[in-house]
């Protein structure tokens, strides 16, 4: 069943006059179903993280739907979680206050939300650290704080802005395999940015690229085979990664946006 839909939707940002635009997504129309794991993929600026935005109600479409359960989103809601590339945690209150904050939309009482906090924090392995400021942990701590945060809200979809790229890679693939159980266990479905092709070879049932800004998409690849049997070494990775990669290659060679964008005049300025 459909979870989120993107209806030929074109995102102009506007200049400080607003009399024109550039024009960041290109008649982008894509459907997400529920329990997919879809990883976006494409060159840096082809607006991945507007797509994100425009999913989780940050932004509205210039022209287009964008659609959760068949109705426009207009706002931010807790039904689309979302994790940030930076950790984006409170400093002055203790990981499990942070998680805790995340719920204070919610009709709970202070002990449900401690025992969703204590399950979610268990769940990415920090019940021992729950008193601890965000300034003692690693990187990889503070995002699992992050992750745990979003999942107390426990949302229908989990939106994720490239969340372990500022990590190494060791407790970047480990975390990859975290947010893998937690998509398989809590059967929860994902939209993941990511700029490593391996990671989202690791990760998704579906990898979706966008082309060089203005993002359109170029090509989807499905993958069925089971996260457990996922083997970037075997045979039928090594050349799925090669042609994800040539295609990317393709259509990073094109014009060079960032001095050329394309501008649109905004009718009725
Ligand atoms: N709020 C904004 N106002 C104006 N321009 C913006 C805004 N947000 C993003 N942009 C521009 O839109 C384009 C797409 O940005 P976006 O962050 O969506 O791309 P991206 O694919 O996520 O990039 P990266 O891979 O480098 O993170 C960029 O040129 C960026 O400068």
């Amino acid at each position: 069943m459909c979870i989120l839909e993107t209806k030929n939707v074109y995102k102009v940002y506007l200049d400080q006059k607003k009399t024109k635009g550039r024009l960041v997504l290109n008649d982008v129309s894509l459907k997400i179903d529920e329990g997919e794991f879809v990883c976006l993929i494409g060159p840096s600026g082809c607006g991945k993280t507007t797509m994100l935005n425009l999913m989780a109600g940050f932004e509205t479409p210039t022209r287009g739907e964008v659609l959760y359960r068949g109705n426009p989103i207009k706002k931010p809601s807790w039904e689309r979680g979302v994790v940030f590339q930076e950790y984006s945690l409170l400093p002055w209150m203790s990981v499990i206050e942070n998680v805790e904050y995340g719920l204070d939309g919610k009709k709970l009482s202070d002990k449900e939300k401690n025992q969703i906090a204590m399950d979610c924090l268990t769940m990415v392995g920090l019940s021992e650290f729950i008193d601890h400021r965000p300034n003692l942990l690693s990187g990889g701590m503070k995002q699992r704080v992050a992750i745990a945060r979003t999942l107390a809200m426990d949302p229908d979809i989990m939106l994720m802005d490239e969340p372990f790229s500022s990590l190494d890679e060791q407790t970047r693939r480990r975390l990859d395999g975290e947010v893998c159980d937690i998509w398989l266990k809590k059967q929860k479905t994902i939209v993941f940015v990511t700029h490593s092709v391996d990671e989202a070879l690791l990760l998704g049932t579906r990898i979706i690229m966008f082309s060089q800004s203005p993002g359109e998409i170029v090509k989807e690849w499905s993958i069925s085979v089971d996260h457990s049997k996922r083997d970037l070494t075997a045979n039928e990775f090594v050349s799925l990664k090669q042609e994800i990669l040539s295609t990317l290659q393709a259509c990073s060679c094109a014009d060079n946006y960032t001095n050329n964008p394309k501008m649109i005049k905004i009718e009725g300025e």
